[in-house]
This record gives C-alpha cells, structure tokens and sequence, in this order.
C-alpha cells in the first residue's frame, strides 16, 4: 500500500508532459486576427480567452480536446486519442471537426495532424454497442468491418450463439439501418457554426477582458478586426452549402450478440483496437418496466447541465460514459435528470452511507418519484425490492466479497436477477478499476454514467473508466462556472511557515517518515493556522481545520477545545458536531482528516485550512477546494478562502507544489506569502493583531512541551490515517456479527462498541479500536525513542539553567 502511494506521487500524468518545439513557421490565415485558435501540429490547441467567439469555441473545444490549462487568458487543450473518442461518442465526425477546426484556427493545420486525426475519428468511430429493443447489436457503417471482427473467436463465438437463439423466420446475421448524411451533419456541426454565425455581428466593445481601447491605431485594428469577422462569416456560410446541403445516405450494418457477451465483446473489440462505443435506445426498449419518474415542474436546470445532458441524451439514445462538474456544480442533479430521462429501474452508487441519504433526499427535491420507489440499500438499511425502482446504494456493499448478513444476501440476489436501465457511479474517480470490474460483475445496466469533479489521478487508473464506464461525455469549466455564480469566488493562498529552529533541528535526526510530524505541529505553523481560525472567526465565517495526520489532527483540535473528526470517532460525536457546524448561525469551526474530503454535506463552509495533506495528491486538492465551493450569496471578490500551511525547507514544499497544479491549470491564481500579514484579505483588514497576545505556542515551555511529545511519539503515529472502502468494509463486517438468532428463529439486532467506534457504518478505519500489534522492532524503536526523550529533557534542563 504503502509503495503504491509513494507510486502515485512520484509518477507524473502524462498531462504535465509538454514537448517544446519551436512554432515560429506556423503558415498563417487570412483574417487571423479575429480567428480564436491556434492550433499547433503536436495537438496543442491554445484559445483566446478574449475572443468573441469564446463561448461557442470552448463549447466546441471542450467535446473534441482535453483540457490542459484554462487560466484567465489564455486556454490549451490537447488532442488525443481519448478525446477523440469522446467526440465521436457524441457524433462528431472527420469532416465537423475539421470544418469547425479551418474556420477557427488562425494557422493552417498541420497535414500530419490532419492525418492524426482521421485516423482517430475513422478508426474509433466506427463501432458502437448499441441495446436497441432488448437485442444487442454490434453496429458499424463498415461492413468489412463486422466481418473482419468476427473472426475474432469471442465475437464469433457471441454472434454464433445469439444466432443459435433467433426464432423461426427472424433474420439471421446483418440487418440494415439507413439514415440521410445531411441530417447527421446538421445535427452536429449546426449547433456550434450556426451559433458563430449568430455571434458574428457583435463585436464587443465594451468587454473589460477584450484587448481593445480607445486608442487611435487600435481604433483602427478593430475596424479591420470587424471587417475579417464577416468576411469569415461569408465562408461559414460557404462551409454551410459544401458541407450539409448534401442529401446522401448512410448505411449502417448491424451483427447480433447474445446478451451473455456483452463484457466479453466489449473487451475483444478493445484488444483488437476498435473500442465499441455504448448506445441505448432506451425509447425502444419495451421490456423494462417503466419507471414513474418525471423532474418537477419547478425543477430548472442550469446551462452546463443541459449541456452535459444533450451530449448524454444525443440522437435519442443514451450513451455510456463521463460527465466532469467540479464540487458543488450539481451533478446530483444530472444524475436524477438522467434517470429521470431513461424512466426505467436506476441504481445510484457512492463512496458513503451519508451520501446514499442525500442522493435520496435530493431525489425527492427534484422529481416526482414515489417515496416507495427510492430504496435505500446500505449496512443499515435493506429491504426488498419492487419490480422498477431507483436503488442507491454504496460501492463497498456491492464489492463485499466476504460472507454477507442474510437479508443483505437477499438484496444482492434481487440485484443480480433483473436488468437494470441506468447504473450512476457517483464520485467515480475515487474507486480502483477493480471495484468497478466488480461493480459490473453484480449489476447488468444498459447504461452506465460516471459522475466526477475530476479526473485526475496520480495512478493513471483513470484510463480504465473509459473502458468500464466510457469516454468522458462533457467536462465544464471552473472558472465560467465562478464568473456565473455557480459556485464560491475562492482565493487561494499557500503560507509558508518557517520551521522553528529546535523542530527542525531535531527533525533533522528522525528518519523520512517522522519528520512528516515535526513539520506538521511546527509552531510556527500552529500559530498561523490559529491566527488564520481567529482571524475568520472574527469575520463569522464557516471554517475547516483539515489534518490527514491524526496524532496532530488531535493536537490541533485540542488547542480549541474541539473534537476531532475521523475514522475512530464515534458515530453519535461525529454526527452531532457536523450538524452543529451545519446548523451554526455565527462562526463555527471543524477539524477534520480526511474523510472529510469527500463524505460529509458542509454547504456553509467558506474557509478552508490544510495542515497536513496527502503528499502530492492533485485529486485532494482539488476535492478539498470543492468542500468550499458551494456558491455564496456574500461576499466581494472572493467569498471563500483556501489556505495550505507549508513548513517551508521540507518535503512539504514539493508536494504543494505538485498538489497546486490542477487548481493552476482550472484557471486559479495561487498567492504564495511568507506571513500571515501578506495575505490580501488580512492586509486590507483593519485591527489585524488584535487577538495576537491570546495565542499558543508564544510561551517557550509550550513549545519544548509540544517537542517532548512529537519526539516521543512513535512511527505510526507520524502516518496518515487510512480511509476508504475499507472502513465501510469493517462497518459490514461489523453489522454481520450483530445479529444473533434466538430459538424460535427471530433475530435481534446487537450494537457492540466496537461497531459505534467504527462510526456506526459510515467512513473510518478500525485502527482506533483494534488492538495495537506488539513485535520486537516496536519495542525497540520504543527504546530508542525514551533514550532520545531522555537526552533531550537533559539538554532542555541545562539550557533553563
Ligand atoms: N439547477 C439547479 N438549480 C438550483 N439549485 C441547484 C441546481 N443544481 C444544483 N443545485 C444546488 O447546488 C448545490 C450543489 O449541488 P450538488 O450537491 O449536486 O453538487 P455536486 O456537484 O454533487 O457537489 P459535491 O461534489 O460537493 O457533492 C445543491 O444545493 C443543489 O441543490
């Protein structure tokens, strides 16, 4: 475990790769200069954030490119394979995308990547999975295609018995769907020119971020700038007639699967490198019972949730795959919108009990389903299921490979016998690919959804989603989602706190893993994160205190008389200081490890603190910057703060440098100070040492207490706490043993205590509870710490005298 981790932190995602090449040839258009894109030849595409044409470019850019960095000015997206996929999933082909592409460039593009390109979109495209009135067929404009694939002895052997299985008179092997070209590209294309097309005339003028003013020669630049915009108009126009007014047809071929094969094929496909996209034609699907569920009348999406949906939804069925909003942008909502759409049996998965109860409430808020069709299926909650209905459960009930309670059992086997229309896999990113494998392996959903803030992962397991899930179907933008009001306008700011000389000093003797706790209780970063706490809560706000150390998490939390929320607290102190927080009216403060990154609903938080975090984990970050995001009503530049104490000269330096570098890329600007006064916000507030004088750690004897106790801890207390499926895991564990059976057969339900301080079932690891193991490396280890302790209070007693 603990190598992987170490795995995860030193391998860099392709990502950060950027070859440099010099692209001072580049051969330039006509009317470059009010032309949005330039498009380099190793893929790299860069957008003029000022350009008029923004929104419609990035709606396109953002369906055919991954994103790299999309700061305020400039953006880069990438061409890959994968996003590639992505487009054509949602019916992009070759020839939109290089339309699209020569009318917004201002460079010619590239004959090699051209090339690329058609060989991306032709080779990727050209096959889907597609459940059309309860059949499966393998679906491809390219006949020889089909047949080439079946000489692969899965498909073969998929196609074989689906044919043993045809009823007298239906037709054997390829059936044929015909669809008109100009009503294909017209669904595609249409949408982003014609909406360039609209956007022509407007030039703005008065848009504070566009690089025009009064000045007499760039007076004369927009003159020429308006005039190249309708000239490009005129060849949108000309692009219109070549490209769509073409009635010409598009045979599609189709060869039947037997329905056991479905994994199997989808695998095969990918090993001989024709990926088959997933499509359900859910309108045709006459044998899932229907599911009575509508989105209220009062229920109105947001844009870039329509938007995620239209390219789920598009040409009337539903496709697989990805759907990308940071924290807070309203993927619930997606999710019962979706389900809503498909109106047959749905089942939610999430990372937490806590969610599956919010899932469900949101459900209700939303929609119309009946109360009796949510199920709530957790370690505490079963029962049986009705015949369509939304199922919401957590992954590590689904992945429990132990013994299961009875009615557990039950559950799953209902689970297990019946096909299901929609499975949404919240928080997606959280899971490794071999939860999701046996995810599949339990349920059969003939559409699956993939709901996260990120995508990001240092283990590059990622990749897998696409194949179990599908490709990424729509991703927004952080920062338009800020300047809308979506979500929190969050400064960011790393402080860095010099390490006081003893803690250093004797951090320097301890090996790599301890020293992780001298920097952590650092003074001098205890008494920033207290001026920071003092500070906020002068200004009434909502504050988390995050630790992912719990030795220190502890320590933090005690110095405000607080209790500390992790994996071994138990489930009644837990719940009672998340609603207080919740419920707070004035300030109030938590301190959390980190489940708290992603398990609890805190939508009031505006400030966040970080003391300790996991190494360089850009997911974290970017998960805990979401805990804060939820939009404010308050506030004038910035209403929610996001700070990472550093000790600085330790290792901590280069993990927040790694861990900043997903939140640089969504656009965020990072002010990195060396004192608390240097923050904007402090710096601009009167009174701002008023409360210095109360603080710890200004007493000597404080700090060399603090130093005794980091020097005499030991090596695991300098660890993270571990948390994941596993405590959930042990919760269920825990659940079985709490029944027991009485003569007459009726069973009564037990809580031990070993079960409250597991949390009663939610998130957290059983290490609190579990006896400590005892081996002669501690005891030595033990020895060589009290010696320490001893040579210390020597030399601390001769420096007093
Ligand atoms: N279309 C909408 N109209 C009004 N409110 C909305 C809409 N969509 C989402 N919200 C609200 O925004 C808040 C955040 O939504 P939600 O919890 O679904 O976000 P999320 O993306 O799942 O965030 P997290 O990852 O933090 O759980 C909720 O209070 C939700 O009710």
């Amino acid at each position: 475990m603990r190598r992987r981790k170490q795995k995860e932190d030193s391998e860099d995602d392709e990502e950060d790769e950027y070859e440099s090449q010099d692209f001072q040839h580049l051969e330039m258009k006509e009317h470059n200069l009010s032309r949005p894109l330039w498009v380099l030849p190793n893929g790299h595409i860069f957008l003029e954030a000022t350009s008029q044409f923004y929104r419609e470019t990035t709606d396109f850019l953002i369906a055919i490119a991954e994103p790299v960095s999309r700061p305020r000015y400039i953006h880069e997206y990438k061409l890959t394979s994968q996003s590639m996929l992505s487009a054509v999933s949602i019916g992009r082909t070759f020839n939109d995308i290089m339309s699209a592409l020569n009318l917004l460039s201002k460079n010619k593009i590239d004959e090699g990547l051209v090339r690329k390109i058609e060989e991306w979109t032709t080779r990727q495209g050209r096959l889907k999975l597609v459940l059309r009135e309860n059949q499966y067929y393998l679906e491809s404009p390219d006949q020889y295609l089909l047949h080439t694939l079946q000489q692969n002895p899965t498909i073969k052997e998929a196609v074989d018995r689906a044919n043993l299985s045809l009823g007298e008179g239906e037709n054997a092997i390829e059936t044929v769907q015909v669809t008109t070209k100009a009503e294909s590209l017209f669904q595609t294309l249409r949408s982003t020119i014609q909406q360039l097309s609209e956007s022509f005339p407007n030039v703005p003028t008065t848009d504070p971020l566009h690089p025009y003013t009064d000045d007499v020669e760039i007076q004369r630049e927009k003159a020429e700038y308006d005039a190249q915009a309708s000239l490009i108009q005129q060849e949108q126009a000309q692009i219109d007639d070549d490209e769509f007014i073409i009635d010409e047809q598009i045979i599609t071929f189709s060869v039947r699967i037997h329905q056991e094969y479905v994994d199997k094929v989808r695998q095969a496909c990918e090993t001989e490198n024709h990926p088959a996209l997933q499509e359900y034609d859910f309108i045709k699907d006459y044998t899932l019972p229907n599911l009575g569920i509508e989105l209220r009348a009062t229920s109105t999406l947001r844009e870039h949730q329509e938007k995620a949906l239209g390219k789920m939804f598009g040409g009337g069925r539903a496709h697989s795959g990805l759907i990308v909003l940071p924290c807070g942008a309203g993927k619930t909502l997606v999710g019962i919108t979706a389900a809503s759409t498909v109106k047959k049996g749905c089942i939610v998965v999430c990372n937490s009990n806590t969610s599956v109860e919010q899932w469900r409430h949101e459900f209700k808020v939303w929609s119309t389903i009946e109360d009796d069709r949510i199920i709530s299926f957790t370690s505490k909650s079963k029962s049986n299921l009705p015949d369509s209905c939304v199922l919401i459960t957590t992954y590590s009930i689904l992945t429990f490979s132990q013994k299961r309670a009875q009615d557990s059992q039950l559950v799953i086997d209902q689970i297990k016998s019946r096909d299901w229309g929609l499975i949404v896999f919240d928080e997606v990113h959280a899971l490794p690919a071999n939860n999701f494998r046996r995810v599949n392996e339990v349920i059969r959903a003939n559409c699956k959804l993939g709901l996260t803030a990120t995508l990001v992962r240092e283990d590059k397991l990622i990749k897998d989603l696409t194949f179990l899930i599908g490709p990424k179907l729509y991703e927004a933008n952080w920062q338009d989602l800020q300047d809308k009001n979506f979500l929190a306008r969050v400064q960011c700011v790393e402080l860095l706190c010099p390490m006081s000389g003893e803690f250093y000093a004797k951090s320097l003797m301890e090996r790599k893993r301890k020293q992780l706790l001298y920097s952590v209780l650092n003074p001098n970063k205890i008494q920033a994160c207290e001026y920071l706490i003092r500070f906020h809560q002068a200004r009434h706000d909502h504050i988390l205190v995050f630790c992912d150390n719990i030795f220190s998490l502890k320590y933090y939390a005690g110095l405000f008389n607080t209790v500390p929320i992790y994996g071994g607290t138990p489930y009644n102190d837990r719940m009672a200081a998340i609603n207080a927080f919740n419920q707070a009216e004035g300030t109030s403060t938590l301190f959390l490890s980190q489940i708290g990154d992603t398990s609890f609903d805190l939508p009031d938080a505006n400030v966040l603190i970080q003391v300790s975090s996991h190494f360089g984990s850009r997911r974290q970050e970017a998960q805990r910057l979401g805990r804060i995001l939820r939009p404010k009503q308050t506030g004038g530049e910035f209403n929610a703060f996001f700070y990472t104490l550093v000790s600085r000269d330790t290792s901590e330096m280069a993990f927040s440098a790694k861990r900043r570098s997903f939140l640089i890329n969504q656009g965020y600007s990072y002010y990195s100070v060396d004192t608390f006064y240097n923050i904007p916000l402090i710096r601009s507030t009167p009174d701002i040492q008023s409360f210095a004088p109360q603080m710890h750690m200004q007493d000597p004897a404080e700090r060399r207490k603090l130093l005794v106790m980091v020097i005499s801890a030991n090596e695991e207390e300098a660890l993270e706490e571990k948390v994941g499926d596993e405590g959930s895991m042990q919760a269920e564990r825990a659940e079985r043993k709490t029944y027991i059976t009485h003569g007459d057969g009726r069973r009564e339900q037990i809580v031990p205590s070993s079960f409250q301080a597991l949390g009663g079932g939610l998130m957290g690891r059983a290490k609190a509870a579990a006896p400590k193991r005892t081996h002669a490396p501690l005891f030595e280890q033990r020895n060589r710490q009290l010696k320490k302790e001893r040579l210390l209070q020597a030399d601390l007693r001769r420096q007093n005298k």
